[in-house]
């Protein structure tokens, strides 16, 4: 690193999976984390080969996904509290018993001077005095660590929100952790937390980070969940530099890992060609600006809170159609080149465009203003241009993987309530998607343009919004602990009613 940039690797990892259906002995599992740790040692040294600061690695890329309560057991690690003691298993691997994996992990840092970070599974026994300890005695978390480069552990994260995990237990402090390197302040957090208050929002207002590590399995969902496209628009949104390495496995959608900046993707890897499943790694590596604050920012210039500018009636014109769960208002994109205008609830869209040539494919401007509930429960704000599946209206929320027209100019805005805003463009191309070069389009405050157009077709230009502090709503009402069981059930009666009428 320098006074200015610092380098970051990512590395997207195409583990084999283990036998999942037996509890097999610690020597088996460890025989399995070896086979990962050795592919995990060929890119670090790759990496440290091209002077490289920070490496990260994907979730589950260690120990394997799927797994159950039991089978897991044999691969999770004692992992001492970092902000208890300091330790650096390398120089110290009899500190604990069955730490192999730290071991490794720390030396790989060590013998290649720079920091990484890992996902893998940490064991807690419970204390005596603990009322909740799950019934087999001890804890099982979804972890991230972080080494520095002489190998002592820094940080080590519970994931908060677990996406349907049940062999892990979620973070029982629920603590959002950062850490400081000679080249920025770095907020850790793991794959669906992404999409939650805390630790999203604390990093940024709290802590105040400038770079996420971001170890992730995450399953390319269009329009909006594609990998390399929320990513990205993560990045953007929070004007942070973002490392996103994911697990790699095309067959059930695992695919798509960056490096973003503020401006856009500085390298992503997007291959989704189901061959022999161990070919598929890839290391990134690129030169990163030293960022000294984020979009939230106390003072940043990227930071500004749009004013709600009330709603519009819906005129002729408008459909609904399903979107990945939710019922969005759509107008349909009739003429080659024009103006647009929808809104549902609170929020409303504007779209200027012009397309190369004249619609053969159905493209339309959509807004969705409400509660998700599909795979995860939050609030959103959604106003997207796309191109529709089919020649069918009722197809257009159902993220299409092909197109061939292109746009000259696009400019999208919406009337967004919070500042948590992503910009998110899709492109089609050899591999399904390729996203958009940071050259070609601006973003600030809620609104997004794109002067020239894209030499590429267009599948999607969105801006995806999380009104974070509004999901308080679902637990300080319905979750909150001092309600009765009965309280409870009748809130998320009533709750429902809300969703669905
Ligand atoms: N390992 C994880 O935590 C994965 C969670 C990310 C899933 C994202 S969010 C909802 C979408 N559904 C998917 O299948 N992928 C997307």
């Amino acid at each position: 690193y320098s006074d200015q940039t610092f380098r970051a690797a990512v590395y997207e990892h195409a583990p084999l999976p283990p036998n999942r259906t037996i509890v097999v002995t610690r020597q088996e599992a460890l025989d399995y984390m070896r086979k990962n740790l050795e592919v995990y040692k060929t890119a670090t040294e790759e990496a440290h080969g091209q002077n490289v600061d920070i490496i990260v690695f994907p979730e589950d890329g260690i120990t394997y996904n799927g797994h159950t309560r039991k089978s897991v057991r044999p691969y999770l690690e004692y992992i001492p509290d970092p902000k208890q003691e300091q330790w650096n298993p390398c120089e110290v691997p009899d500190r604990y018993s069955n730490t192999e994996v730290q071991y490794t992990l720390s030396c790989l840092a060590k013998n290649n001077s720079l920091w990484i970070v890992a996902n893998m599974g940490d064991y807690q026994p419970c204390q005596a005095d603990d009322t909740v300890c799950p019934a087999d005695g001890h804890y099982q978390f979804n972890t991230d660590v972080v080494y520095d480069s002489n190998g002592t552990l820094i940080a080590k994260y519970h994931k908060i929100n677990l996406f349907f995990e049940f062999m892990f237990d979620p973070s029982t402090s629920k603590e959002a952790v950062s850490f400081e390197t000679p080249f920025g302040t770095f907020g850790v957090f793991t794959c669906f937390d992404i999409l939650f208050r805390n630790p999203v929002v604390v990093l940024m207002k709290e802590k105040e980070v400038s770079n996420i590590v971001f170890p992730t399995a995450w399953m390319d969902t269009p329009p909006f969940f594609a990998a390399i496209q929320f990513h990205s628009a993560v990045a953007a949104g929070f004007g942070i530099n973002f490392l996103a390495a994911n697990m790699h496995n095309p067959q059930y959608r695992f695919q798509g890992s960056g490096i973003y900046s503020p401006d856009g993707a500085v390298a992503y890897y997007y291959n989704n060609s189901v061959k022999g499943q161990e070919e598929g790694g890839k290391l990134l590596v690129s030169e990163l600006k030293i960022l000294r604050n984020n979009a939230l920012s106390h003072n940043s210039p990227m930071y500004s809170s749009k004013k709600y500018n009330g709603t519009q009636a819906m005129g002729d014109g408008v459909f609904h159609a399903d979107t990945f769960g939710d019922n969005f208002n759509y107008i349909l994109l009739t003429e080659s080149s024009g103006k647009a205008r929808v809104c549902h609830n609170e929020l409303c869209c504007k779209a200027t465009y012009t397309s190369r040539d004249n619609f053969t494919e159905m493209f339309a401007l959509g807004a969705f203003d409400g509660l998700h509930t599909k795979e995860g429960t939050f609030y959103i704000q959604v106003c997207t241009i796309l191109r529709c599946k089919t020649l069918e209206k009722s197809s257009c929320g159902q993220g299409s993987r092909v197109s061939n027209t292109y746009f000259t100019q696009l400019a999208l805005s919406g009337t967004f309530k919070t500042p948590y805003t992503f910009p998110e463009i899709l492109l089609h191309g050899e591999n399904v998607f390729d996203l958009a070069p940071s050259t070609t389009w601006s973003y600030n405050a809620g609104s997004m343009e794109a002067k020239n157009g894209f030499e590429q077709p267009l599948l999607s230009f969105s801006l995806f919004s999380r009104d974070y502090d509004n999901d308080l709503r679902l637990t300080s009402s319905c979750g909150n602990p001092k309600l009765t069981i009965f309280t409870q059930c009748l809130c998320l009666l009533s709750l429902l009613f809300s969703v669905l009428s």
